[in-house]
């Protein structure tokens, strides 16, 4: 178990060498270049957090977090700001304890995102992991619009070995959900994941679609725990925040997938995600195999970005 989990942790901070190489290298090349803390010094650290998709309201807290400490502590020297600022960066992320109840109880998940952020991928690696965890699993293929989607779902749920209902191209999304819940009682499943679609004809109708979904989970299925996940493709820097922030105004999202943090340059949008969101992410993917989806430590992220705590075992 520990060797599994360190050697995640190697890959994590392989897979954040772009973004180390874009936000890290720019923090230290700002701490060496400048010999004293001026309003100059502070600027350009701010450029970099906002190039390094740390997002507007994260690098203004961190600033000022950093500017304060600066004051209170009567620092100098610019070397010294490294620390406060990494102990700042980990603060941002801080959005409570992330709790994962739906693993362990009988719950619906319903998965939402946009067309290409690795939904189907997540659901099929989400279940893969559910179902070794001893867990009865049930997908509902509700992405009826686009061709290939079902097919492409039940290749996954083959491979997770989990059923699958559903999938069929032009039915009707919310009875997909409909059969799916009722089956889930009759069989006793644990884990319903609903794949959704990502687009539809406008945005308006998929969001009433995923209203309409919601409504029939109520109804049918009361008392079930309930989760809902939103899919976000971390290459993708800002574009990720907006997606999200559109979800939220019809779902209470409950956690974020955050795909594609192997090799991307934009990994500094977990911070600004925590920051600005306030919702947990709780999963992060980190390639395209089945065992490529891990769950989301902060901590642990800001250790594998700058390289702190490098030997420690996670
Ligand atoms: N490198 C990498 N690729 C990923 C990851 N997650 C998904 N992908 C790839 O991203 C592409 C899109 O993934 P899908 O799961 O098909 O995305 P989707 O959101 O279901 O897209 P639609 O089916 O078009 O709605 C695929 O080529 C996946 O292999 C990840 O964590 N890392």
């Amino acid at each position: 178990m520990a060797e599994e989990k360190k050697s995640f942790f190697a890959r994590l901070r392989e897979g954040l060498t772009k973004t180390r190489n874009n936000i890290v290298k720019g923090f230290d090349s700002v701490f060496s270049g400048y010999s004293v803390i001026d309003d100059e010094f502070y600027e350009e650290l701010e450029e970099t957090m906002i190039m390094g998709d740390l997002g507007g309201r994260a690098t203004e807290e961190i600033l000022d977090r950093l500017k304060e400490q600066v004051n209170d502590q009567g620092i100098c020297d610019p070397q010294d700001c490294r620390e406060i600022l990494i102990d700042s960066i980990r603060e941002q992320m801080h959005v409570g304890k992330t709790a994962y109840d739906f693993e362990k109880e009988q719950s619906v998940v319903m998965v939402i995102g946009v067309n290409g952020v690795g939904k189907t991928t997540s659901i099929g690696k989400l279940a893969s992991k559910l179902k070794k965890q001893g867990r009865k699993v049930l997908i509902a293929a509700a992405d009826t619009f686009r061709a290939a989607a079902g097919d492409q779902l039940e290749e996954w749920a083959n491979r997770a070995g989990v059923d699958m209902i559903g999938g069929v191209e032009g039915s009707d999304p919310a009875s997909v959900i409909y059969d799916a819940v009722n089956a889930a009682k009759a069989r006793h499943v644990d884990v319903l994941l609903c794949d959704t679609a990502g687009r539809l004809h406008n945005k308006k109708n998929l969001m009433e679609e995923l209203r309409k979904m919601n409504r029939i989970i109520d109804r049918e299925f009361p008392g079930v725990h309930r989760e809902n996940l939103v899919v976000l493709d971390g290459t993708t820097g800002q574009n990720a925040l907006v997606q999200a922030r559109e979800f939220a105004q019809v779902m209470d999202l409950t956690g974020i997938i955050l795909t594609k943090m192997d090799g991307t340059a934009k990994g500094g949008i977990a911070v600004a995600i925590q920051s600005e969101l306030h919702v947990p992410v709780k999963y992060i993917g980190v390639g395209e195999k089945i065992e490529d989806l891990q769950k989301f430590d902060p901590d642990q992220f800001v250790n594998a970005l700058f390289d702190t705590e490098k030997d420690e075992v996670y």
